[in-house]
């Protein structure tokens, strides 16, 4: 399990390289990594456990912020109506975006990051529809498609992967400001 202390803060050179390529057979270390991960994430949603360990909650989290500079992520985009069946869990090992879509969309409350502490304010814009490619556990090659608040994520924990954070994307001039194309994401 990961606590705050865990994970590594803007700042830290390893949330701004190019991660490595996870290798197959996965090592007991990177199955330990993602199952860790995840666990992360599903305690973060749990509001009594993440309160009393002064958790951020979280729906998607990425190596390089355990400091880990591997190309995994683990994505728990959690189902509003019911809990119990997420829109998406997943472990993105390898990922590549091959398709993104033209249409633009964006959360209507931006996005923050477990590894920035300062609030950044402004729209992030990202592709609507993307289509990754990753590999699953056994490394057989695996072709997800997502659209919307999980596709937001994903693009958000493939970008640290490739030493991005969130705010590189929000327009400095105008923060607010949208193609009035984009889909805002709420
Ligand atoms: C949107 C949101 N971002 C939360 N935090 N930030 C994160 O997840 C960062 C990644 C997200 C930031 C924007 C896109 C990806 C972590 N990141 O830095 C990883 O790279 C949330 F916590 C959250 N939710 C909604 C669902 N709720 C279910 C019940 O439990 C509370 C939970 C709160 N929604
Ligand atoms: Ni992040």
């Amino acid at each position: 399990m990961y606590f705050m202390k865990d994970i590594v803060r803007d700042g830290d050179p390893v949330l701004r390289k190019v991660a490595q390529d996870v290798k197959f057979p996965l090592s007991d270390e990177d199955k330990a990594l993602a199952a860790n991960m995840m666990e992360y994430l599903v305690k973060s949603q749990d509001e009594e456990y993440a309160e009393k360990h002064q958790l951020r909650a979280g729906v998607g989290l990425a190596a390089p912020q355990v400091g880990v500079s591997e190309m995994m992520a683990a994505v728990l985009v959690p189902n509003e109506e019911d809990p119990d069946k997420p829109l998406l869990k997943i472990t993105l090992i390898n990922p590549v975006i091959v398709r993104n879509s033209v249409q633009r969309a964006a959360l209507s409350e931006g996005e923050g990051c477990l590894s920035v502490d300062k609030d950044v304010p402004g729209f992030v814009p990202r592709a609507d529809r993307i289509t990754i490619k990753y590999d699953d556990f056994e490394g057989n090659s695996q072709t997800l498609r997502v659209k919307g608040y999980p596709a937001i994520v994903c693009q958000h924990e493939i970008d640290h992967l490739n030493g991005h954070l969130y705010y590189d994307k929000i327009n400095k001039k105008e923060p607010f400001t949208l193609d009035p194309s984009t889909v805002v994401i709420s």
